[in-house]
């Protein structure tokens, strides 16, 4: 057995504050990373959203990892260690976790700093929160999973600054200089930070452990459907506007991956707090099965918005295709 430390990047922030934006920044820096995603939804969409394919990655979907899948995090890491051990040419040099939003991560922590099988093969690097200037001082009074986030940080990223006027960006720092005065705060647009900012590798060399007392539970959902049938770009946008618009404080996120007629290539499909992103087209994949899917991330169980997407969706998806958990 090799007697290296391996490091290990939690990545965390509130639903669409940039995280799959910073990983793809990070996984373009040359060193060799596994991945480890959590998504909240039955249906994963970020696995197609990282630019670079070829990784060693682990989706853990349709729950957290600080709670419904916490059991699975250990396993994952052991399975990832087992394999990198015994290869000569090593697979990895780091691993990054990206959290789902909604996750607080103190009990994904307590995994990586208690569990003695993997604290003495694992050595936690550091945890970079990112948040989402326009939204995020509302998301720290709204959610504790929010706070949570800031509050286990080694690196505060505000991100969405070109989205921002001054007096959000005022407005949260004053937040956070109460919330975190100590934790170091950098500005991030579309994964990118000022040239000369250190993000890995600055861990504090004595870390507050986790108290390992259980959490409360969530009240988030998530609805998934998967389209049968290509839905052009400009309905599909009309629709989401529309949703967006009616559900203000409960829908909290759309993502997906959609299809357009005669188009090989498939459409990224982002929305976060009541903004809709312009498409973005993503590579052609062999492995595409050219269904589109959606997940909608909810405000706690709304039965409306599932009759709603039932009746907005309807010749596009199939018989009871919508999933909510
Ligand atoms: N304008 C702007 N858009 C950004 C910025 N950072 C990220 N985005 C966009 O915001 C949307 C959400 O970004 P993601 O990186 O997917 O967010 P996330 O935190 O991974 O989302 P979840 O995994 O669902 O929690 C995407 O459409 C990004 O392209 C930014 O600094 N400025």
């Amino acid at each position: 057995m090799s007697t290296a430390k391996i490091p290990v990047i939690v990545l965390t922030g509130f639903l669409g504050s940039g995280k799959t934006t910073l990983l793809n920044r990070l996984l373009s820096d040359g060193v060799k990373t596994a991945v480890v995603i959590n998504e909240f939804g039955n249906t994963p969409v970020d696995q197609d959203l990282l630019s670079d394919q070829n990784i060693p990655m682990t989706v853990l979907s349709g729950g957290c990892l600080c709670c419904q899948i916490k059991g699975a995090l250990a396993p994952t890491l052991k399975n990832l260690w087992m394999a990198w051990d015994q290869a000569e040419d090593k697979p990895f040099e780091r691993i990054i976790i990206e959290t789902s939003g909604v996750a607080s991560p103190e009990p994904i922590l307590d995994t990586l700093l208690r569990e003695r099988w993997l604290a003495s093969r694992y050595h936690l690097d550091t945890v970079i929160t990112t948040l989402a200037i326009p939204s995020a001082l509302k998301q720290l009074v709204d959610f504790a999973e929010a706070r949570a986030q800031v509050a286990w940080a080694d690196t505060l990223l505000l991100t969405h600054a070109d989205l921002a006027d001054a007096d959000q960006h005022a407005a949260l720092n004053q937040r956070l200089q109460t919330l975190a005065p100590s934790t170091s705060r950098h500005m991030m647009t579309v994964g990118e930070c000022q040239a000369d900012t250190r993000i890995t590798n600055i861990g504090p060399a004595l870390r507050r452990l986790p108290t390992g007392n259980p959490l409360p539970a969530h009240r988030f959902a998530s609805i998934s459907l998967h389209l049968d049938q290509a839905l052009p770009w400009p309905q599909l946008e009309a629709i989401l506007q529309a949703l967006l618009a009616r559900h203000p404080l409960d829908l909290l996120r759309i993502k997906g991956v959609i299809y357009q007629p005669e188009q090989a290539e498939a459409l990224a499909i982002q929305a976060a707090a009541n903004r809709l992103y312009p498409p973005t087209p993503l590579a052609i994949r062999s492995s595409d099965d050219r269904r589109g899917r959606l997940v909608f991330i909810t405000n706690g169980y709304s039965k409306t918005l599932a009759k709603e997407l039932t009746r907005v969706f309807d010749g596009f998806i199939p018989p009871n295709a919508i999933r909510q958990h």
